[in-house]
C-alpha cells in the first residue's frame, strides 16, 4: 500500500517554469498549498542517475529534506524510436547550458534524417518524498511522431514537434487543458493520485 498524502504543503521540485506551471493545474483541484524549489531558493541537485524514476527520487528526496516538506519532483523526456531512446534522460542537457531548444529540436530531426521511423514516446517519472525519507515513484508515457518543422507556440521544450497518436496537431498547437487530459505527465499523475490522494 501506497502511503498516502495527508499533509497541506506541498514542494514542487523543479526549476522549470514550464512543468511547475503543468503540475501546479493538475494539482489545483486538492487545494494544497504548493511551493516551487526556486520560491525556497532549493539547489538544482546533479542528475546523476540512468533512469527517470532514478532521477525524479534524488530530486524529491533532496527538495524534501531542505524544505523539511513533502516534494513532488517530475523527471521526463522523449524517447525517440530511430535513436535508439535519445535524447531520453539527457532530454534538457540536449539544449545544452542556454536550454536552446530550437537547437535540442534540429538535434532530434536531424539524427533522424530521412529514417522512415518517427515514432517517439514522452516519458514522466513523478516522486513523491517525505522528510522522513519515505518515497513513491509513478511512471507514465505517451506515444506519437516527430513532425517537422515544428509548429505551435503553447507547451514548452520539445512539444512544437511532438504529436500525439491520433492528433493532427502538436502539442505546441493543443490547448494546455487538452495536453493536462491526456500526456505523460497527466498519466504519471493518475496513478500518484489513485495511489496517494485517495
Ligand atoms: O529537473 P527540473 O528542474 O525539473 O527541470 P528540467 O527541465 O531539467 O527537467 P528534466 O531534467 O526532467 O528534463 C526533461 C526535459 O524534457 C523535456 N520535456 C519533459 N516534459 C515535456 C513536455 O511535457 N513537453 C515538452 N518537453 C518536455 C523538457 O525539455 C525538459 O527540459
Ligand atoms: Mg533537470
Amino acid at each position: 500500500m501506497a502511503r498516502r498524502f495527508t499533509e497541506k504543503k506541498l514542494v514542487i521540485a523543479s526549476h522549470n517554469k514550464g512543468k511547475i506551471k503543468e503540475i501546479g493545474d493538475l494539482l489545483a483541484p486538492f487545494g494544497i498549498e504548493v511551493f516551487s524549489a526556486g520560491d525556497l531558493d532549493l539547489p538544482e541537485p546533479e542528475e546523476t542517475e540512468k533512469t527517470f524514476i532514478g532521477n525524479a527520487q534524488l530530486k524529491s528526496t533532496a527538495a524534501a529534506k531542505g524544505a523539511n516538506l513533502p516534494a513532488l519532483a517530475d523527471d521526463s523526456g522523449l524517447a525517440v524510436s530511430a535513436l535508439d531512446g535519445a535524447p531520453g534522460i539527457y532530454s534538457a542537457r540536449w539544449a545544452g547550458p542556454d536550454k536552446d531548444f530550437d537547437m535540442a529540436m534540429e538535434k532530434v530531426q536531424n539524427g533522424i534524417g530521412s529514417h522512415p521511423d518517427r515514432r517517439a514516446s514522452f516519458i514522466c517519472a513523478l516522486s513523491l518524498a517525505w522528510p522522513d525519507g519515505h518515497v513513491e515513484n509513478f511512471e507514465g508515457r505517451l506515444e506519437g511522431d516527430i513532425v517537422w518543422p515544428k509548429r505551435g507556440r503553447h507547451g514548452f521544450g520539445y512539444d512544437p514537434i511532438f504529436q500525439p497518436k491520433g492528433y493532427d496537431q502538436t502539442f505546441g498547437e493543443i490547448e494546455p487543458a487538452i495536453k493536462h487530459e491526456m500526456s505523460h505527465r497527466a498519466d504519471a499523475f493518475a496513478q500518484l493520485v489513485a495511489a496517494c490522494f485517495k
